[in-house]
């Protein structure tokens, strides 16, 4: 049978599921974890993948060439969620840290900034009001205010003036502000450099930090015209329509996602 032309944007299902699984052995597949593959709770040390989340992941990896997830949290986070799965590969804190051969290797030019962020983590937590929840990530700290979102502007400017003062970048999510080093690392930077030498790629997203992974797949696509790049949104009501404007698809939630794998699973 001939094989299908690379679909066009934005592709039906389909034809994007149709044309990947000829494409399988050059295929990889990329997946944000929150909000995506674990649906949004109050407290985010609570949050989990959906129950058919494993299962579907590692079939998926068992028939592509690559299936990871990029995620603002730790590798040490995503190993607790994800430690069954041995053949899916996990990029932590946007891609600072890699599980790799059984352990987790960090950017060397992040590491330095280990104790300032620490200190940063104690001086918020003594400097802003109780009600927002800091998370130290290690070489980045989070201020959430999804319980307090009264106190969104306070965390915003805490954080842009902790940012300007010690020469940090900042960036925005879904009822969280995150503080990281001045490290050049993002999820579109992980992305581009995880599709090379790849025929097709998926990447799956819902927070304004995922728009560079799919920006990633669209400039591979438009330097090479073999490439498929699918970007898959997955709704929520803080990020407004930026991240579905973006994107190819939208699903409706991490459980879609998950029923949407195992739907294209069988086209392989
Ligand atoms: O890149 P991701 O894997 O999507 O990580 C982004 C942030 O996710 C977490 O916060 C978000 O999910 C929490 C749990 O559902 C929720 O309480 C919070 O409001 C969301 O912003 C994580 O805690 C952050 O560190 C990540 O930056």
């Amino acid at each position: 049978m001939a094989e299908s032309a690379r679909p066009i944007h934005p592709p039906t299902a389909d034809s994007a599921w149709r044309y990947t699984a000829e494409q399988a052995a050059r295929s990889r597949f990329f997946f944000d974890f929150d909000g995506v593959l674990s649906p949004v709770t109050d407290d985010p040390d609570a949050s989990q993948p959906v129950a058919a989340a494993l299962g579907v992941l590692e079939d998926l990896a068992a028939k592509v060439d690559r299936v990871a997830i990029v995620s603002a949290r730790p590798v040490s986070f995503l190993r607790t969620r994800f430690e069954s799965l041995a053949h899916v590969d996990l990029y932590g804190l946007y891609g600072l840290e890699v599980w790799h051969e059984g352990r987790v290797v960090t950017e060397p030019t992040a590491e330095p900034w280990v104790p300032a962020m620490a200190d940063l983590a104690e001086r918020a937590r003594a400097e802003l009001p109780s009600e927002i929840l800091v998370e130290f990530k290690r070489l980045s700290v989070a201020l959430h205010y999804r319980t307090a979102p009264q106190l969104a502007d306070e965390a915003g400017a805490w954080g842009h003036e902790q940012a300007e003062r010690h020469g940090l970048k900042i960036q925005g999510g879904r009822m969280v502000v995150e503080l990281k080093p001045p490290v050049d690392q993002d999820k579109g930077m992980v992305i581009s450099e995880g599709v090379k030498d790849s025929g097709c790629a998926w990447y799956f997203g819902d927070d304004m930090s995922d728009i560079k992974a799919f920006d990633a797949l669209r400039a591979r696509e438009a330097v090479d015209p073999e490439f498929f790049g699918m970007c898959v949104a997955v709704a929520n009501p803080e990020t407004g329509a930026d991240v579905s404007v973006a994107a190819d698809l939208t699903l409706e939630s991490p459980a879609a996602v998950a029923d949407f794998l195992t739907d294209g699973l069988r086209r392989f």
